[in-house]
């Protein structure tokens, strides 16, 4: 699969979205560092060089009604990626519906867009960044988001970014694969064995409500089922507090 590698970038999601037209299959956009990165819903994500800064871009096969399920193959290769980097002992889980975990805190986020291409096509840039030799610092942060930890904070390791981004692209190519084969339900399935807070109490905030209850499961769509006072609700889209 074809990679770009830039020492410094505004955003690699911008870049997808100046490379994605002349692109002719999938590729790897990669950064040592970006200066004006961001997170979901407009958030500031910080890249600092040290940390790593991708963009996947690629064309799903069912088109863009399949591009919220990669949010859970984009997370699930993370999870294995960093569990590869920080061996047995790393605690790493996911946070619905994308958010890698170690130790509790956050250590990396994934953020999706669509890229409009010529003659009505579209392509999904898949943005990931690890923090994995620094994290923000609380004051960085909305006052109820989790911890942000590093991987270097956390375990005392040293991964170089460009070292971490083959391990990153062979776990996902490993999940792309089993997901083009065999559809959602095993990406469902591994991405559920690793899930934060289920089975638990946890609070769900769409743009104007807040749901708090048990996150049961998720659906086939990828939707959180949260169960209340009020019964079974499936979320699409939210942030959730634990
Ligand atoms: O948790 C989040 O809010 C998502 C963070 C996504 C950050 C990555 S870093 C690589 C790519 N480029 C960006 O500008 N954002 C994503």
């Amino acid at each position: 699969m074809a990679r770009h590698v830039l020492l410094k970038v505004d955003s690699t999601m911008n870049e997808a979205a100046r490379l994605a037209p002349g692109l002719s299959g999938p590729a790897w956009i990669f950064a040592h560092e970006q200066t004006a990165a961001r997170g979901r819903r407009g958030r500031d994500w910080r890249a600092p060089a040290g940390n790593f800064s991708a963009t996947l871009v690629l064309r799903p096969r069912e088109g863009l009604a399949q591009a919220a399920l990669y949010s859970f193959v984009a997370a699930l290769a993370l999870e294995a990626a960093l569990a590869h980097v920080g061996g047995p002992h790393a605690r790493l889980s996911i946070k619905w519906p994308n958010d890698v975990l170690l130790n509790g805190g956050k250590i990396a986020g994934i953020l999706l867009e669509s890229l409009a291409l010529p003659r009505g096509a579209h392509a999904l840039a898949i943005g990931i960044g690890v923090n994995l030799a620094a994290a923000p610092p609380r004051d960085a942060l909305e006052p109820e988001a989790l911890p942000a930890v590093s991987l270097a904070g956390e375990t005392g390791l040293s991964v170089e970014p460009v070292e971490f981004l083959p391990m990153l692209a062979q776990a996902f190519a490993h999940y792309d694969r089993q997901f083009q084969d065999y559809g959602f339900d095993p990406i469902r399935n591994a991405w559920l064995a690793r899930a934060a807070r289920l089975g638990e109490e946890i609070t769900a905030r769409t743009g104007h409500e807040t749901h708090r209850g048990t996150f049961e499961t998720i659906d086939a769509t990828g939707a959180l089922i949260l169960t209340g006072p009020h019964g079974r609700r499936a979320i699409s889209a939210a942030d959730i507090f634990f």
